[in-house]
């Protein structure tokens, strides 16, 4: 494959007390040595660091005092030969730097295009590629643990695996088919494809029970803050956040849209989602909000019911109720600082297996008790000693719910007595799919679309 050399600036823009300019190419070190004082960047050994400043060629002025690394391929980041320049991190000379690398033939670079290039020489696979920029956007410590086993390649050595045993199940049955004069062999063929087909089958689909845990440790878990209006959820998704990140007052219909947080409730992650209080109403940005709250209770995998411990419980609150009864949810009474009108043995009742907390969340009170609750309802510690080499990515997902399908073709053919050669299509197809994952069998514009998601200079 042919490469230019491409440049970008690998660092945040503007933060940050060093920048990294990042190039990778057949043209890098020379285009370095070309601006850079000190020893020469063509003779220096492979992987080692150079102090120095950056000359502009033509006009001799100096721009910036550097430190230089230069990394010869292919033991490098895209195998290909790259320099990385270390500089002071003021934006305009970092982009005074980056302009003098590409006006010396550089291009600058497309966003994942590093990262692409370490995926088209073969260092990573596609799903390793993927985990780079899953580890970039991870938010959470166990996303990130994720995605540091997937980015190790345990989910490519896995979906290889099964590869090998399909594509070698199939080349048995081509070698019986070249040999029919054997006894039995028909019968033989058809035991091995079907034992090797369940096997496979049953391994895709524990990768794929694994996903639901993979996306919730990915995304957090998903928990509406649900209740009327101002009972306090805001106020609860500032408690829980310890910043005040949402608008609390005492007018009712304060929060108009939806708010999002990340926090971590002993050990459990989750994505904390603040809602408008729902309640019938006649305000059009209101009703937007409510409408949107709905929608976000839907796909809610963990609901706060907030109800207010200082009235009587309206229809509304009952309704509430309703809303959640099949559902992952606890309730909270809050205010209870203040004199309390609501019934508890309805709310119990009505909580039915539902834990119910007591909350004064002004004075902070009762946030233990909520945690605990939190921890409890979902799977507390069940995470954190569990295998880690799930599936999280909703490509790689969908592929396997694919393949699962194809697999579950041939083994109903089987099944059927369809003929041998019928059920290698639906084996090979599975192969296929399972080869779109690590990007063996994937098409170009797949290839972009998914590198093009990355951000600048990765
Ligand atoms: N300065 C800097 N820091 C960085 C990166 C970078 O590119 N530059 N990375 C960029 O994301 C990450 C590190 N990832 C890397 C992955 C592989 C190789 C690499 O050179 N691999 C070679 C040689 C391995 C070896 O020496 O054993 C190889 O696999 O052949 C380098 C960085 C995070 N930190
Ligand atoms: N006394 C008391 N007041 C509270 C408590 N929790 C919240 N409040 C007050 O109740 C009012 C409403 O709180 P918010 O958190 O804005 O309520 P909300 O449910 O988000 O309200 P909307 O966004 O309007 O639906 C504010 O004045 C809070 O200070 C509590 O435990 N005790
Ligand atoms: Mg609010």
């Amino acid at each position: 494959m042919d490469f230019d050399t491409i440049a970008a600036i690998s660092t945040p823009l503007g933060e940050g007390a060093i920048a990294i300019v990042r190039l990778s190419g057949d043209d890098a070190v020379n285009i370095a040595a070309q601006i850079f004082k000190g020893q020469n960047l063509t003779e220096v050994k492979s992987h080692t660091i150079h102090y120095g400043k950056i000359i502009d060629p033509e006009s001799d002025e100096l721009l910036e005092e550097v430190m230089v690394s230069v990394m010869r391929a292919p033991k490098t980041f895209t195998r290909q030969d790259v320099i990385e320049i270390n500089c002071h991190g003021g934006l305009a000379s970092v982009n005074r730097l980056l302009e003098l690398v590409l006006h010396l033939g550089a291009r600058l670079a497309e966003p994942g295009e590093f990262t692409k290039r370490a995926f088209l020489n073969g260092r990573i696979d596609l799903s390793q590629a993927e985990a780079v920029m899953d580890l970039i956007r991870a938010k959470t410590d166990k996303a990130m643990k994720v995605a540091v086993k997937q980015l190790d390649g345990k989910l490519s050595r896995l979906i290889s695996q099964l590869r090998q045993d399909l594509i070698e199940t199939v080349a048995h049955v081509e070698v019986n088919i070249d040999y029919p004069e054997y006894d039995d062999v028909e019968e033989m063929t058809e035991q091995l494809m079907l034992e090797k087909t369940k096997y496979v089958y049953s391994e895709i689909e524990r990768l794929l029970t694994m996903a639901r845990q993979g996306k919730i440790l990915r995304e957090g878990i998903s928990t509406a803050i649900i209740g009327r209006p101002n009972v306090g959820k805001s106020s609860l998704m500032n408690t829980l956040v310890q910043e005040n990140k949402a608008i609390v007052t005492d007018i009712p219909g304060t929060t108009r849209d939806i708010i999002e947080e990340y926090v971590n409730v002993r050990g459990v992650p989750l994505r904390l989602v603040d809602t408008a209080g729902i309640r019938e109403t006649d305000d059009i940005v209101e009703k937007i909000g409510v409408e949107r709250s709905r929608q976000v209770l839907k796909e809610a995998d963990l609901i706060l019911l907030v109800l207010n411990g200082n009235e009587a419980l309206t229809d509304q609150d009952r309704q509430l109720f309703d809303l959640i009864k099949n559902m992952q949810a606890i309730v909270l009474i809050n205010k209870t600082d203040l004199v309390q009108l609501i019934d508890r043995n309805e709310v119990n009742l009505l909580a039915d297996e539902h834990q119910v907390v007591a909350t004064a969340l002004v004075e902070e009170a009762g946030i233990d008790q909520l945690e605990q609750a939190i921890a409890d309802t979902f799977f507390a510690g069940q995470l954190e000693g569990s295998d880690l080499s799930y599936v999280s990515n909703v490509r790689h997902i969908q592929l396997l719910r694919q393949a699962l399908q194809a697999l579950d073709d041939a083994i109903h053919a089987i099944a059927d007595g369809m003929p041998m050669d019928l059920i290698q299509i639906d084996v090979t197809r599975t192969w296929q799919l399972l080869g779109e994952i690590v990007g063996d069998t994937v098409h170009e514009s797949l290839i972009d679309q998914l590198f093009s998601q990355f951000c600048l200079g990765k």
